[in-house]
C-alpha cells in the first residue's frame, strides 16, 4: 500500500496547530502559540496570512520535514457558503469567498494557507468539514421570525470525527446510526446526527443554544434590543458580550473551567451556580436534539476540552442518561479528522467535493 504524508493545518484564534501524518499515523505535531501583541498588529484575520505561513514553514524546517516530501495539505475550513459535510478541494471560488468573508474567524486562513503550500509544491490542498457544514432539515431552519433563518454554524469537524468514533464503539457505520454530539470547548454546539447528517444544531457563533466558557448562547432578545438602543453600545461591543465576553467570562472573569472548579472548591457559591447552569443548558439542548430525533438515539457523545471535567459531565449525565448511553471523548480530534478526510480521498475511498 502506498504511503501518504499529509500536513494538517488548524488555525485557531490564539494558535496555529500543525500535524504531519503518514497515512493514519501521527508523525509530528506542534501547537504554535501567538501572543495578543503578535496578533494585534493585524487589523483583520486575513492579514495574518504571511505571519502564519512563516511560523508554519519555519517549524517544519526546524523539525526537518521538507514540504517537498508531502503528498497533500489540508486546512480547517472557514466561513464559506453553507455546504454539506465532506472533503473539498481548495479552489479559486473558495479562496475568493474566504478573502471576502463578512465575519472574522481564524479558520478562514486554513484553506488559504493550504492552497499556497499546495501550489508551491504541486500537491492537492483540501479542507474537511468546515464550520459552515449545513445539513439541516427545512423544519430546523424556521426561527419564528419571518426574514430570519436559523443557520448551521458549528464545530462540524470535531462533531463528525467524534460521531464516527461513537459509531465505531457501537460497531456501526456513522451513516447507520442516530447520535447526539455535544462539543464543549470555548464555544458549545450540540448536534442531532441522523444517519450521518447533522439535521439540527445550535449556531455556536451567533448567540444560540447553551452558554459556554466565553459565549452567552441564547439570551432573551428583548435584553439585546435594550443593549443596542438604550445603553448605547456599539455593534462590536454588543457582539463581544455574545462571543468573547459572554458565558463564564462574563459571570466569573475567566474562560478556564479549571479555574472555575478551583473557585467552587474554595466554596464560591456563584461559581457553582453558573458552572452547573452551563451543564444544565447543555443537557437541555441534548434533550431538544432527542426530540428532533423522535427519541431514536443510540448514543450521546460529550467532547471538547470541557469533557475532561468530571464535575460537568456528571451533571450532564444525570439529566440525559435516560435518553441513551453517554460516551465521553475529552479534547478534540480535529487534526486527525483533517488528515483522515484527505487520506480517504487520496486512497480513493471517498471522492472530494467541489466548492461552487
Ligand atoms: N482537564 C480539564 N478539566 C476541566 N476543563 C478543562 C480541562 N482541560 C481543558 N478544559 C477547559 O476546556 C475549555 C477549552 O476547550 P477547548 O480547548 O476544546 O476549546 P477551544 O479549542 O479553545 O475552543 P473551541 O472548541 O470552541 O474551538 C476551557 O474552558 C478549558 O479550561
Ligand atoms: C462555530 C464553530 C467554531 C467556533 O466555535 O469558533
Amino acid at each position: 500500500m502506498e504511503n501518504y504524508k499529509i500536513l494538517a493545518i488548524n488555525p485557531g484564534s490564539t494558535s496555529t496547530k500543525i500535524a504531519v501524518f503518514v497515512n493514519e499515523n501521527l508523525d509530528f505535531e506542534k501547537t504554535l502559540r501567538h501572543s495578543t501583541e503578535e496578533l494585534e498588529k493585524f487589523p483583520r484575520v486575513a492579514d495574518q496570512f504571511l505571519f502564519r505561513m512563516e511560523v508554519i514553514t519555519s517549524s517544519l524546517e526546524e523539525a526537518q520535514i521538507p514540504l517537498g516530501s508531502l503528498q497533500a495539505v489540508v486546512g480547517r475550513g472557514g466561513l464559506l457558503k453553507p455546504i454539506s459535510g465532506g472533503t473539498y478541494l481548495v479552489n479559486e471560488a473558495m479562496c475568493h469567498d474566504l478573502k471576502h468573508a463578512k465575519k472574522e474567524h481564524a479558520s478562514n486562513l486554513g484553506a488559504l494557507i493550504a492552497r499556497e503550500i499546495g501550489e508551491r509544491f504541486g500537491i492537492p490542498a483540501f479542507i474537511v468539514d468546515p464550520v459552515v457544514v449545513d445539513e439541516m432539515e427545512p423544519l430546523a431552519r424556521v426561527s419564528g421570525m419571518k426574514g430570519v433563518e436559523r443557520k448551521s454554524l458549528f464545530h462540524a469537524l470535531n462533531q463528525k470525527a467524534i460521531a464516527r468514533k461513537a459509531a465505531e464503539a457501537l460497531n456501526k457505520k456513522y451513516e447507520e446510526c442516530n447520535l447526539i454530539v455535544a462539543h464543549m470547548g470555548g464555544g458549545v454546539s450540540v448536534g442531532a446526527h441522523e444517519k450521518g447528517r447533522v439535521i439540527d444544531v445550535n449556531n455556536a457563533l451567533d448567540g444560540d443554544g447553551p452558554f459556554s466558557p466565553e459565549r452567552s448562547g441564547g439570551v432573551p432578545v428583548g435584553s439585546i434590543v435594550e443593549m443596542c438602543f438604550e445603553k448605547g453600545l456599539s455593534r462590536n461591543e454588543v457582539y463581544k458580550c455574545i462571543v468573547g465576553r459572554g458565558g463564564l467570562v462574563g459571570y466569573l472573569g475567566t474562560n478556564d473551567a479549571r479555574v472555575v472548579e478551583e473557585m467552587i472548591k474554595q466554596g464560591n457559591e456563584e461559581a457553582r451556580l453558573v458552572y452547573e447552569a452551563m451543564a444544565y443548558q447543555v443537557a437541555k439542548e441534548i434533550g431538544s436534539c432527542a426530540a428532533v430525533l423522535k427519541g431514536k438515539v443510540e448514543a450521546i457523545a460529550l467532547t471538547g476540552g470541557l469533557a475532561y471535567s468530571q464535575m460537568l459531565t456528571n451533571w450532564i449525565k444525570e439529566r440525559v442518561e435516560f435518553i441513551a448511553p453517554v460516551m465521553i471523548f475529552p479534547g478534540e480530534g480535529e487534526m486527525e479528522a483533517l488528515a483522515g478526510g484527505a487520506l480517504r480521498v487520496l486512497q480513493g475511498t471517498e471522492v472530494y467535493k467541489e466548492y461552487l
